[in-house]
């Protein structure tokens, strides 16, 4: 039985279908980054499978209960970070932990979930007055609340500084170790990278990549990215190099000059144009593309990628 499945989910809002027919299947025990542009429907699957947003067709089941019927009995399983966390500026950080744990009949020690999430020298203040990483912290520590098979987490880092960003990491990477699916959406892809087993990418309410990081790169031209090192940068030769067949953007940082080659047969051309625009090469180099680059490919239409993204077996048709 899977983590997470989903079948033909759907969701409209008025005339915006803002997740498209779903189908997503998340495997017990691994950590799944879920990526996508700003408006790609990530936070609407994610409210649809905590039970916050109903569907307006198709189905899902957590840890195989249900979605709509069941969401009750799989908050009971699950720890949750939601988007826009709202606390009781009232209460404190241990009211809150405390709430959590008696909500779902755990027997955790609240103050020693406060202190996975370094948040113990606030544990006594009231959260209304707590900085949004302190708050992101705080949420965190109640979505750890009872060994929760598994973690459902929108957007983790927002708010954290880079500690708190490492922090994260190392709990998320525990909580798997401890045997614990996790699920989370992210825009940072240094954080995905680092954690992720999975990963799905989404644009428009569609799936539209769904592999191992390695996976999706292996499908990507591993020369799609041309380095020169040269002696000096001629006036006019960024342009001039954008303007040939099969080049896309071209980058110049200090001494080296990065093209972005939609067809990697046009190296030489790139080479020939740097000199005959006056500049020496040096050194030359291949880089493969980041997740940065794949991401883009895949959700910017006009992105250097863009024809490549459309070669990848891997890839899903849209
Ligand atoms: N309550 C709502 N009413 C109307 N439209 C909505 C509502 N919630 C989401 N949408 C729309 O659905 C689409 C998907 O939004 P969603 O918040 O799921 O995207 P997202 O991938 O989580 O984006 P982000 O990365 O910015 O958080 C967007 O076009 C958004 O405007």
């Amino acid at each position: 039985m899977p983590a997470i499945r989903t079948d033909d989910l759907t969701r409209r809002f008025g005339d915006i279908v803002a997740v498209d027919g779903l189908d997503l299947e998340v495997r017990k025990g691994e950590v799944y980054g879920f990526l996508g542009p700003n408006g790609a429907g990530k936070s609407t699957t994610i409210n649809m499978l905590l039970g916050f947003t109903p569907p307006t067709a198709g189905s899902g089941t957590i840890l195989g209960h249900d979605i709509v019927e069941e969401s009750l009995e799989i908050r009971q399983r699950i720890g949750i970070l939601p988007e826009d966390f709202g606390v009781y500026s009232r209460l404190t950080a241990r009211k809150h932990v405390e709430f959590a744990i008696d909500a779902k009949n755990a027997d955790d020690d609240p103050d020693d979930l406060i202190k996975r999430v370094s948040l113990t020298d606030a544990a006594n203040r009231k959260a209304g007055g707590f900085s949004t990483g302190m708050k992101q912290r705080l949420a965190l520590a109640m979505a750890l609340v009872g060994e929760p098979d598994l973690l459902i987490l929108d957007e983790p880092s927002s708010g954290l500084d880079p500690n708190g960003a490492r922090e994260m990491r190392a709990i998320i990477r525990e909580e798997n170790d401890r045997g614990a699916t996790v699920f989370f959406s992210s825009h940072i892809m240094e954080q995905v990278e680092a954690i992720c087993d999975r990963v799905g990418i989404m644009r428009s309410g569609e799936i539209v990549a769904e592999d191992t990081i390695d996976a999706l790169k292996a499908g990507f031209d591993a020369d799609a990215r041309l380095v020169l090192t040269v002696d000096a940068v001629p006036e006019g030769m960024s342009a001039e190099l954008e303007g040939l067949d099969g080049v896309g953007d071209v980058i110049v940082d200090g001494l080296d000059v990065i093209a972005v080659l939609a067809d990697s047969g046009r190296k030489a051309a790139v080479i020939n144009a740097v000199e005959a625009a006056g500049a020496t090469v040096e050194d030359i180099r291949s880089d493969e593309p980041s997740l940065e680059d794949l991401f883009a490919a895949l959700t910017n239409d006009d992105a250097p990628f863009g024809e490549t993204a459309e070669r990848n077996s891997e890839m899903i048709d849209t």
